[in-house]
């Protein structure tokens, strides 16, 4: 395990609710015993309602943003999360080709493949869609939710385990990423995530899921995000995938059942980053 704390860098959107995207990240980088540092790709003002307007400063900002962290401070890991445009993910995708083309130790990077808010908006432009899959072969985790695992795969919901996990066996070998296919949106007693590998030499390693009793909340705003960047930080301080897996569900899972001491909202509230 790496000695010290790991500086971790989300490029993500925001929340000024706190619960999810870069906010959310920040909390679960702390939570998880990260230094948080992050660059905004879209301001957005949205609330445990929904999303009411999205502002995209110019893509030469974020560059900026991007060029002002990596020009300074060694990167452990990095996520990504709301990317948003076309133009947008171009440009992360130019700044992490140029910034690791050299010698420089490439830090682990998790995508996130945000597309929609649970309140149904869209965080990430419909003609995006192919440009995010392009930009995917950088990732080392993939951490899509039902719905982004069957666009990701190009079919339709998956309405099985088997289902989810032939389509996380096809987005795993088409950008040969570790994904995390999340099973929130399943409709099951029990929430299953499962970590699949993409096959090496026509030899798939084992999946590895990890259970739990589905909790009864609406308070499920920013749980994708607060998982990805957890997974960012645990792997940077290098834990197996096993362990990282085993540690990021056991905290989700008391950090749904005690967001009910926040009082945060009136729509989908946020999860408690430090429910310990
Ligand atoms: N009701 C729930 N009870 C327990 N765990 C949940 C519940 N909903 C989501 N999770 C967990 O939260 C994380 C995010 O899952 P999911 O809802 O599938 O993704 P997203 O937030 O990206 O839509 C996963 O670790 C999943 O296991
Ligand atoms: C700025 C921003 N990024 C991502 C999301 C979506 O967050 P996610 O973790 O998928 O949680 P849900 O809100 O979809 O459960 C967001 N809302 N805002």
């Amino acid at each position: 395990m790496r000695m010290g704390i790991p500086n971790i860098l989300s490029i993500a959107g925001t929340d000024p609710t706190g619960g999810a995207g870069i906010q959310a990240d920040l909390k679960s980088f702390a939570a998880h015993g990260g230094y948080g540092m992050c660059a905004v790709t879209a301001l957005v003002a949205q609330n445990t309602q929904g999303v009411r307007e999205i502002h995209a400063p110019p893509t030469s900002f974020l560059r900026a943003q991007l060029d002002s962290v990596s020009d300074d401070v060694t990167i452990h890991g990095a996520k990504t999360g709301m990317l948003g445009t076309v133009e947008i993910i171009e440009t992360v995708a130019a700044w992490w080709d140029e910034t690791y083309s050299d010698n420089r130790p490439r830090p682990a990077l998790v995508v996130d493949p945000v597309m929609v808010a649970t309140s149904g908006d869209r965080l990430l432009d419909e003609e995006a869609e192919e440009s995010l899959k392009e930009f995917l072969h950088r990732a080392d985790l993939i951490t899509p939710n039902v719905p982004e695992l069957a666009i990701l795969a190009g079919e339709a919901l998956a309405s099985s385990a088997e289902e989810l996990l032939a389509q996380a066996e096809k987005v795993a070998d088409a950008h040969q990423a570790v994904i995390l296919a999340k099973g929130g949106h399943m409709n099951s007693d029990e929430v299953t995530d499962t970590l699949v590998f993409p096959a090496e030499s026509g030899t798939r390693p084992e999946a590895y899921s990890r259970s739990s009793q589905r909790i009864e909340t609406r308070n499920t705003h920013g749980t994708g995000c607060s998982v990805s960047a957890a997974f960012a930080t645990l792997r940077a301080q290098g834990a197996s995938w096993q362990e990282a897996l085993a540690t990021t569900k056991d905290w989700m899972q008391r950090a749904l059942a005690t967001s009910d001491q926040l009082d945060v909202g009136q729509g989908n509230g946020p999860i408690n980053h430090f429910p310990d």
